[in-house]
């Protein structure tokens, strides 16, 4: 079964109830970040990334000032002084240095205790025929569970105890690599709420049959995500009598979870999540005592799959959004066709650029020049001029016509609290 429906058939889900939810203190969000960004292929953890904005913001100052940002907003909707905790999974590899990023760079402006980072387990990775590998003399090679590690993490590290203290009842659990990840989306929060769901998913129409993103789908009936890696060529490419394909709802790593759906995953099923087998190169000491890095697979690393929970959902929702505005992951290193550090700096000035456009701008080359508008510009292209807006001066675009409407703006444009208020004070 084709799945979700055309996002045309969809009910205008209202962004009020998930304002309300958050200014309540409701609602969280949930960080993936204990992966190892082997395809990036830098030696930190991805969210320290920056990816070239005239800003240098990294990937954790954005979602940080979306954090504040969405606080802000829902206050300022409800008289509330609300709290939007984070918690974010690490593992062995990334929770050293997360941790000192955010204490050098003061939690950018969050509460230090609103932010809460655990850690995930490790298992060993394993040769074909299933022996340990040793990284180094005396040390096996040990891997993440996968982002699935997260449901014995939340009970290894009692964080569910954590999120009843505060009342959280609804989570927005999300991978770190999407720069266009819009953070406790009230709207997405808003559409699960009223639809009475324990569990959700954000998809994109997928771009292409072979794009490695999971597919939404149900398999005997059952909603759930099959993986990329585990999903047959052909099964990729079958389209439906209108020439569209069969399995296009791309699985774009935001779910949405209640805190009860949560408690009870952890308690009844985490035991039984499945375990992925993906073939990785993995480092290891020779004989004679020699690190090898090998260049073709050589062993197993065993992975749990966050999306593996959705089969005991009670009430399970799709909800299908833009690719253009909401999903550009970081997953490979300049010179790979997608996924870059490139093309996810591209999505975001493409947007803000768009954001400026709808607001009422018009901008001049750095020469004084002044510049078409550009009225569609597609993820893969730099944008007719830079325009970077902080997420603590806009969300989700709103806000911008008082502060950028009828205004000539010069390439490149930086729009952050100082220039906004500026912008204010000269009206
Ligand atoms: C286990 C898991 O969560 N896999 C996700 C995740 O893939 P990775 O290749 O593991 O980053 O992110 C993709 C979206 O960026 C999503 O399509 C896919 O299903």
């Amino acid at each position: 079964m084709k799945w979700p429906p055309h996002a045309g058939d969809w009910l205008r889900p209202s962004q009020t109830d998930g304002f309300l939810q958050i200014s309540q203190n409701r609602v969280a969000v949930l960080l993936l970040a204990g992966g190892q960004g082997t395809r990036l292929g830098v030696p930190y953890p991805k969210g320290m990334y920056n990816v070239g904005l005239p800003s240098s913001k990294t990937l954790y100052q954005i979602q940080a000032e979306r954090i504040c940002k969405i606080q802000e907003l829902a206050n300022a909707k409800h008289g509330s002084k609300c709290t939007v905790p984070w918690y974010i999974m690490t593992s062995e590899f990334t929770l050293d240095p997360t941790k000192k990023f955010f204490q050098e760079n003061k939690y950018f402006g969050l509460d230090p205790s609103d932010v809460v980072m655990f850690e995930q387990r490790m298992i060993p990775a394993v040769t074909f025929d299933g022996k340990v590998i040793l990284q180094d003399k005396g040390k096996i090679a040990m891997a993440p569970d996968g982002n699935g590690g997260l449901y014995r993490a939340l009970v290894d590290n009692k964080v569910l105890e954590n999120m009843e203290k505060r009342g959280v009842e609804y989570l927005h659990v999300y991978c770190v690599d999407n720069i266009l990840v819009k953070m406790a989306d009230p709207i997405f929060i808003g559409f699960c709420v009223s639809k009475g769901a324990d569990c959700g998913a954000k998809v994109v129409e997928k771009a292409y049959p072979a794009e490695p993103v999971g597919v939404v789908c149900k398999v005997k009936g059952v909603y759930q995500v099959v993986e990329y890696s585990e999903l047959r060529p052909e099964t990729a490419e079958q389209r439906d009598p209108r020439g569209e394909l069969v399995y296009s709802a791309g699985n774009i790593c935001n779910h949405f979870f209640t805190r009860p759906f949560l408690n009870e995953v952890a308690q009844k099923f985490q035991g039984q999540l499945k375990q992925h087998v993906a073939l990785k190169k993995v480092p290891f000491v020779d004989r004679e005592g020699n690190l090898v890095k090998p260049t073709t697979p050589n062993g197993i690393k065993m992975e749990k799959f966050v999306f593996d929970v959705f089969q005991f959902s009670r009430k399970f929702v799709a909800f299908e959004v833009l690719r253009e505005e909401e999903f550009s992951p970081l997953k490979n290193a300049d010179g790979a066709p997608l996924d870059t550090p490139t093309t996810a700096r591209q999505s975001l000035l493409a947007q803000h650029y768009r954001w400026a456009m709808a607001a009422g701008a018009s901008f001049l080359d750095a020469q004084g020049k002044a510049l078409p508008p550009r009225p569609r510009v597609t993820r893969d292209e730099d944008p007719p001029v830079v325009c970077e807006i902080s997420p603590l001066v806009s969300f989700f675009g709103e806000g911008l016509e008082q502060l950028l409407g009828q205004k000539v703006l010069t390439t490149p444009f930086l729009l952050d609290e100082n220039r906004a208020k500026e912008l204010l004070q000269a009206q």
